[in-house]
């Protein structure tokens, strides 16, 4: 069988955007309450939207899965993973591990998870870099050896550190070969 959903799953700054990038495949865009970074676009990055607007919709039962992360809701609407179940091509996402759950028990074995990590200072000064307020690094952080405990569910885990990079891009490109030659999805 095919797998239908490549899931990325990983502490905060260790990588998941970026491998999922090198990735190259289209992306489901899910769904948030936080505000949108430099550089982040509505509706490519995700689906930038207010808490209430995001209670409304799992309320009014829209969203397959909705979880709450440093404050803000992240969440996959129904249609948008519908769509892509039943789509010809593989996608891709970036998730945490309560919704990775999720999709694990309802979707099964059509979907790889990809755990990613860093080590924790890395990932401390790429919070940095990215102009995120110490309060806000310090909360993410705080999440990081839960996070990486997690990564126990991923099919495959890339360790994603500053000396690995070269290594991490193979493995994406390794994967990315096994999924072509396995499927006529992509
Ligand atoms: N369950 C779930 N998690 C999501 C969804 N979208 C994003 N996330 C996760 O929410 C967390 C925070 O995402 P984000 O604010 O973009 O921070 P980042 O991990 O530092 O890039 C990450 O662990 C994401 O994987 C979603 O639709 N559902
Ligand atoms: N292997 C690596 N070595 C050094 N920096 C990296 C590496 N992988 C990603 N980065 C950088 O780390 C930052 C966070 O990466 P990102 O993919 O946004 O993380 P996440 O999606 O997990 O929060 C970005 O600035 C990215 O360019």
């Amino acid at each position: 069988m095919s797998f239908k959903l490549i899931i990325f799953q990983g502490p905060s700054a260790s990588g998941k955007s970026t491998l999922q990038a090198l990735l190259d495949i289209p992306k489901v865009v899910t769904w948030t309450s936080r505000a949108p970074r430099e550089g982040e676009v509505n509706g490519v990055d995700y689906h930038f939207v207010t808490k209430e607007t995001m209670c409304e919709m799992f309320i009014g039962g829209d969203m397959l899965e909705m979880t709450e992360y440093q404050g803000n809701y992240y969440g996959t609407s129904i249609v948008a993973i519908n769509q892509i179940m039943n789509a010809k091509q593989m996608n891709s996402v970036v998730m945490d591990a309560k919704g990775v759950k999720i999709l694990k028990e309802r979707f099964h074995d059509t979907i790889l998870v990809i755990g990613v990590t860093a080590n924790k200072e890395q990932c401390r000064l790429r919070l940095l870099s990215r102009n995120t307020d110490d309060k806000d690094v310090s909360r993410r952080l705080a999440s990081f050896e839960e996070e990486t405990s997690a990564l126990a569910q991923c099919d495959i885990v890339i360790y994603n550190t500053e000396e690995n990079r070269e290594k991490a891009k193979r493995m994406i490109s390794y994967i990315k070969r096994g999924l072509v030659e396995n499927s006529e999805l992509l």
